[in-house]
């Protein structure tokens, strides 16, 4: 499981997450649905091990997540995609260098990649542009790609398809689908869409109700 016990998260005197919890099982798709602003997208983050909170722990399989300081396994085992894909990449690499990342990172064999790009409908015309030469649909393709690249045992879905077309959303959770099945990750599907988390979510959807506690 991968876990949140109790997660704070101050920003400046802003609190936005004030001892949290949520738990993400193998298999499963927990949907999280909430008002802009509550603070989805930071426990995103602290999930992935992208941001450290000021109380509260991680705990990834049953190991909690201490000091911060991550070894590479832990990491790779949580993939994350973002909302906004021209904001997740590098605008001078292409795509095919945006799937790579985390196969060169690791050392792993970057062949792979090849197949990833096919596998989320990336045609070989499109390995060699740049972030500024695609759609948007075609860049969070790469950014799905890329989130897939390491086999995560979880994946966490930030807003993935807010800004994409009914078919491109179909199609790419569609893939997290198989990869889910395949494998047996776990998923966080975070949306405002609730009828695509009713539809999607199998483990349950959190209503976050709660607001972040107003700025004083
Ligand atoms: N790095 C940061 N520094 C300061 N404030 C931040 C930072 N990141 C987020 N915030 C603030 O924290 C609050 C929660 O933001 P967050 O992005 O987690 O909300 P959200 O629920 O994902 O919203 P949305 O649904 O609109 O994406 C917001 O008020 C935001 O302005």
């Amino acid at each position: 499981m991968l876990e949140a016990h109790g997660i704070t998260v101050t920003f400046g005197r802003h609190k936005v997450l004030d001892r949290t919890s949520l738990a993400v099982r193998p298999g499963k798709v927990l949907g999280l649905a909430g008002p802009s602003g509550c603070g989805k997208s930071t426990l995103a983050r602290v999930l992935a091990l992208l941001l450290r909170p000021a109380a509260g722990t991680v705990t990834v399989d049953g190991q909690a997540v201490t000091g911060w300081r991550h070894r590479a396994p832990r990491r790779t085992s949580i993939g994350l995609i973002f909302q906004q894909p021209r904001l997740a990449v590098d605008p001078r690499f292409t795509l095919l260098d945006v799937i790579t990342e985390p196969l060169k990172a690791a050392r792993r064999p970057l062949d792979r990649a090849h197949l990833l790009a096919e596998e989320l409908g990336l045609t070989a015309e499109l390995f060699g542009r740049r972030p500024h030469e695609v759609s948007d649909g075609q860049l969070q393709r790469a950014c799905v790609a890329r989130a897939l690249a390491l086999e995560p045992r979880y994946l966490i879905c930030d807003e993935m398809t807010t800004m994409l077309d009914a078919s491109t959303q179909a199609h790419l959770v569609a893939r997290i689908e198989a990869y889910r099945e395949r494998t047996g990750a776990g998923v966080l599907a975070i949306s405002h869409d609730t009828e695509l988390l009713d539809r999607w979510s199998d483990g349950g959807v959190h209503e976050w109700h709660a607001t972040a506690a107003p700025a004083r």
